[in-house]
């Protein structure tokens, strides 16, 4: 338990510098070689660190600025429930005008291209340092406030998972703080320095770095828009926050997610406006499907009698709650998660079927929510029983229809 949690940290921060070099290699070979060992000259930058700092500190700021609502969170094992400021699409705004007047007063944002790998190993030491916090922190809270996994009594296995369910500095909550603000917004911005900087190179932005900056700008701007859904994401209602999430959060998000458009500044690809369209389809295709599952079950926990979701036919369950059974939730049990991967489809195609590497994101994701939905599905076996094995027995596809 304790070795794969081990091989995992070391294994996940590898991978992730393995793609920031690669990319920007001539080959760009997914499972080849990296070009280059960096030496510690090209990791450690006092202004890498100044700069993550500052993002921190300034998305910090934002999250605790008034907000248009403050939501309820599902209630907890004391029978309490926390309250959550919903500002990211706020946040999201405000960084985007501070660019916005930096970029016109002359701040050379093409440069953070330059930057990637010493901000990606300074954002990797924050969620080591800030894990080993977070460790010390779970050890004198009380146990009601600690997560059903990640206390097996294996140092290293929860420091991995996480101990604290919401750990939290007065009512600033770190684990909601991370999951959606400095790395997802981080995505966007070096999504858009990489777009600036391929515009200075080659005159202008590429159409394929136009696509992946826009849909990659929409799943953002969605997750922040309806950012009231995260919690009740598996993330904030089970999990501990611990080195993975700390890592996944502040380091893979932004410094992987951001690879197609990477790989598009050194590995530049033409792209007709035909096939742009049917691009722009398979986003919107999936956008509509990640959208409609989950805003339909959004609207369903919230309120079963809304008249947008009253006429759909349930299953009722013994704890009293219903499960959908017609609508998105009657055609697969995770129809968001298929609508997710065709959006992760649609991101990698402007990048063309030369290279393996644009697909990385495709392949993790794959993996990722497979194993997602099989940890969700037996939870759900767990809550629902008998009602839940109806509920497969009626859609008996979890992600792709006919398929899977
Ligand atoms: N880009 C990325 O890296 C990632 C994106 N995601 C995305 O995050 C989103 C949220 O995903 P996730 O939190 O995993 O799971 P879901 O939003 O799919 O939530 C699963 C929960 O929904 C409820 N549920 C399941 N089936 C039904 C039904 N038929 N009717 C009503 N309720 C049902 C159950 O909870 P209950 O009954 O208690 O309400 C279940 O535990 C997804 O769109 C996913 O694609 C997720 C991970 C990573
Ligand atoms: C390999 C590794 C380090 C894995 C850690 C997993 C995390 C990267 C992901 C776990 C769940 C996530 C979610 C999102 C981003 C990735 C992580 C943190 C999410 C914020 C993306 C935007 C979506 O709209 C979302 C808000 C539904 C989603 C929530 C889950």
């Amino acid at each position: 338990m304790g070795w794969g949690a081990a091989a995992l940290m070391l294994l996940l921060p590898a991978t992730m510098f393995h793609l920031l070099l690669v990319a920007r290699s001539g080959p760009a070979r997914l499972l080849g070689l990296p070009p280059y060992l960096p030496g510690p000259e090209a990791l450690w930058s006092p202004w890498a660190l100044l700069l993550w700092l500052t993002w921190l500190g300034l998305q910090a700021a934002f999250y605790l600025l008034p907000a248009r609502k403050m939501a309820e969170g599902q209630e907890l094992k004391d029978k309490t429930r926390l309250r959550y400021p919903i500002n990211g699409f706020q946040a999201l705004v405000l960084t985007a005008l501070l660019v916005g007047l930096g970029v016109s007063a002359g701040l050379p944002l093409g440069m953070l291209t330059e930057m990637l790998l010493p901000l990606a190993f300074v954002a990797t030491l924050t969620a080591f340092i800030f894990s080993l916090l977070l460790y010390l922190k779970a050890l004198i809270a009380p146990a009601s406030a600690l997560a059903p996994g990640g206390n097996s009594g294996n140092p290293i296995y929860d420091f991995f998972l996480g101990r604290e369910l919401n750990p939290r500095i007065c009512s600033f909550d770190c684990k909601y703080f991370c999951e959606l603000r400095p790395g997802l917004i981080g995505w966007v911005l070096i999504n858009l320095a990489l777009l600036v900087q391929e515009a200075e190179l080659r005159g202008s932005p590429s159409l394929a770095m136009w696509l992946v900056n826009g849909f990659q700008l929409l799943y953002v701007g969605d997750a922040l828009w309806y950012e009231e859904a995260v919690l009740t994401t598996m993330d904030i209602t089970h999990d501990g926050f611990g080195f993975m999430l700390a890592f996944g959060d502040l380091a893979w998000v932004p410094f992987t997610y951001s690879l197609q458009a990477q790989f598009l500044l050194y590995h530049p690809q033409p792209l007709e406006l035909s096939m742009a369209s049917v691009i722009c389809l398979i986003n919107a295709v999936g956008y509509c499907i990640f959208r409609g599952a989950n805003s339909q079950k959004n609207t369903f926990r919230k309120n079963p009698s809304d008249p947008r979701v009253a006429g759909l036919e349930t299953i009722s369950t013994a704890t009293g709650r219903q499960l959908l059974v017609s609508g998105w939730w009657g055609m697969v049990r995770h129809p968001n998660y298929l609508g997710d991967l065709i959006m992760a489809l649609a991101w990698s195609l402007p990048c063309g079927v030369s290279h393996l590497l644009p697909y990385f994101y495709l392949l993790y994701f794959t993996a990722l929510l497979v194993h997602r939905e099989a940890r969700d599905e037996q939870q759900c076996l767990q809550k629902y029983g008998l009602a839940w094995r109806e509920y497969c027995r009626r859609v008996p596809y979890r992600i792709v229809p006919y398929i899977y």
